[in-house]
């Protein structure tokens, strides 16, 4: 008899979801967790990101909003108040994730650190613990890069930079993805100096060069220095107490805090993976589409340290909650299931808002899709967005010449609300048609998606062979 049906690495976004599944239907579960409840996304990730963003946004509307017509003297920061709001906004939603409300599901929860110590056992707390299924969802922590000197200076990650006492005077950030971009915008309107460096030769390297583009444009005018294409060759501590980025064509960036945004690891480490004979590399524990390791059967993998052959590793929220139904399905009802992004979302949260679902055109080609309907709809047309004086950004579409979407990307203010619309369009397989013939409310913003899929018939609508037709038409009796 082993002592859990199911034993639970790691309670982040991931674990939570999968303990909250299998402990509700009754099996014996342990839930191991050696630190916060919650992990990253409650604690050093999604939500005290947004929290710092929602203060930033208030501030810079204060600054824009003379624009309308309404004058306002230049916005104090009182950052001790800055971050109570983004620890309250933690307090607020811990209750969901807390150790108290997985208990009262009926799971065992174990704080402490875990490692295996056979193929059905886990060690945790000075115990031996056998399992029948076990689920690692251990999480990624942030990359230390190879930067000579910085073992000289000292940095923050996403694990420190929320618990800062006092603003960066000028905060250098190595990496323009998500992190670093999501955190340069918040910090530079909250008034401190910003400074991004990015090695690759764009920030936000993933996205469409054309949307991301218009995001350089917005984060530039509000004064953040985005130094592209940079190696940097190393760092070292300043005579006035701070730091210094040195890059490799010389140039000198002096500053106060230096902040690591340059993706992420799996945390592998102290696992002891080889003693239950479970199969990982350095993007994570290898499974198959159903998560399932490939090389112990009674484990899983989810959330950022699962790397499912073919697809590899996807650090979002909400791909964890993707993976806890994959995993109850297969895991628990041993029912057929299969991982598949091609509908999936990510979002920058930055002002605007970057949006991507499916495939970006650069990843379509590479897919092989040779003969591709690209599809446009700029905010400039869309008559809420010139009513709100945000008429910057794009709709952009990406499509089969049949009309089936493989993916949307918008540049626009709260451009990641039009995810849902387009993950359906993609994950159901609708035709363009469905989105084209949408009546959406007047003004929004997503009727410039459902402008942007009207373009894929306009060629054909008003052909001449089209209007031939309605001349003849109008003829009849
Ligand atoms: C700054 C930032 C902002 C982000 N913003 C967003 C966003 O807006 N939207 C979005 O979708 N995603 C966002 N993400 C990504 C998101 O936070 C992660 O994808 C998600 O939190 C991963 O969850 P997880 O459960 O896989 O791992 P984690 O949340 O890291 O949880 C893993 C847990 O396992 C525990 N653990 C590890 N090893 C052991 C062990 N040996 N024994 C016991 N416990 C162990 C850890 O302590 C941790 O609590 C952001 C990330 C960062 C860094
Ligand atoms: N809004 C969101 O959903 C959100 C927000 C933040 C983070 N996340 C997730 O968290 C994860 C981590 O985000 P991230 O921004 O740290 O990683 P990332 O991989 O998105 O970006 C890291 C960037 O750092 C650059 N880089 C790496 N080493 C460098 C060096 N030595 N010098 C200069 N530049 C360097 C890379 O070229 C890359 O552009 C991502 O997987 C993302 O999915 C999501």
């Amino acid at each position: 008899m082993a002592d859990y049906d199911v034993a639970i690495i790691g309670a982040g976004a991931a674990g939570l979801s999968v303990a909250a599944f299998a402990a509700q239907l009754g099996l014996k579960v342990a839930l191991i967790e050696r630190a916060r409840m919650g992990g990253d996304c409650l604690n050093h990730g999604c939500v005290p990101s947004k929290a710092l963003l929602a203060a930033a946004r208030r501030a810079q509307q204060a600054r824009d909003a003379a624009r309308f017509g309404i004058r306002l003297p230049p916005p104090e920061i009182d950052w001790a108040a800055v971050r109570a709001h983004v620890r309250g906004a933690i307090a607020r939603l811990a209750p969901n994730d807390s150790e108290a409300r997985f208990r009262a599901l009926g799971a065992e929860v174990i704080r402490a650190s875990a490692h295996f110590v056979a193929p059905d056992t886990i060690e945790a707390g000075g115990r031996r613990h056998t399992f029948r299924r076990a689920v690692v969802a251990a999480g990624s922590a942030p990359a230390v890069p190879g930067i000579p000197g910085l073992a000289e200076v000292p940095y923050l990650t996403n694990e420190t930079l929320f618990d800062l006492e006092d603003p960066p005077g000028h905060l250098i950030i190595v990496g323009g993805g998500a992190v670093g971009l999501e955190m340069a915008q918040a910090h530079v309107r909250l008034g401190c100096l910003v400074t991004v460096i990015e090695a690759a030769p764009g920030i936000a390297g993933r996205e469409d060069p054309e949307l991301v583009e218009g995001l350089r444009q917005a984060l530039k005018a509000e004064g953040v220095a985005l130094r592209e294409g940079a190696a940097l060759r190393r760092v070292e501590p300043d005579e006035a107490g701070g730091l210094a980025a040195v890059l490799e064509d010389g140039s000198r960036i002096a500053g106060t805090h230096l902040l690591l945004a340059a993706g992420r690891v799996p945390r592998l480490a102290g696992l002891d993976l080889p003693a239950a004979g479970i199969e990982a590399t350095r993007h994570g524990i290898v499974t198959d589409l159903s998560l399932r390791s490939v090389s112990n059967r009674r484990v899983w993998a989810a959330g950022d340290i699962a790397d499912p052959r073919g697809l590899g590793p996807r650090g979002f929220t909400h791909v964890c909650a993707q993976h806890a139904a994959i995993i109850a399905r297969a895991m628990l009802f041993r029912l057929p299931a299969k991982l598949d992004y091609a509908a999936l979302p990510r979002v920058t949260y930055t002002d605007p808002e970057l949006a991507q679902v499916g495939l970006t055109e650069a990843e379509a080609r590479e897919a092989g899709h040779t003969a591709l309907r690209i599809l446009r709809w700029p905010l400039s047309e869309n008559d809420r967005a010139v009513a709100e004086g945000r008429p910057e950004g794009l709709v952009k579409l990406v499509a089969t010449p049949k009309g089936r979407l493989l993916g949307a990307s918008v540049l626009g203010p709260r451009a990641g609300d039009m995810a849902g619309m387009f993950g359906l369009m993609i994950g159901r397989k609708l035709p363009l048609s469905a989105l084209a013939g949408l009546v959406l409310p007047y003004p929004t913003l997503a009727e410039a998606a459902k402008r942007a899929a009207g373009e894929f018939f306009v060629p054909r609508l008003l052909s001449p062979a089209a209007k031939r037709l309605a001349g003849l038409l109008m003829r009849l009796p």
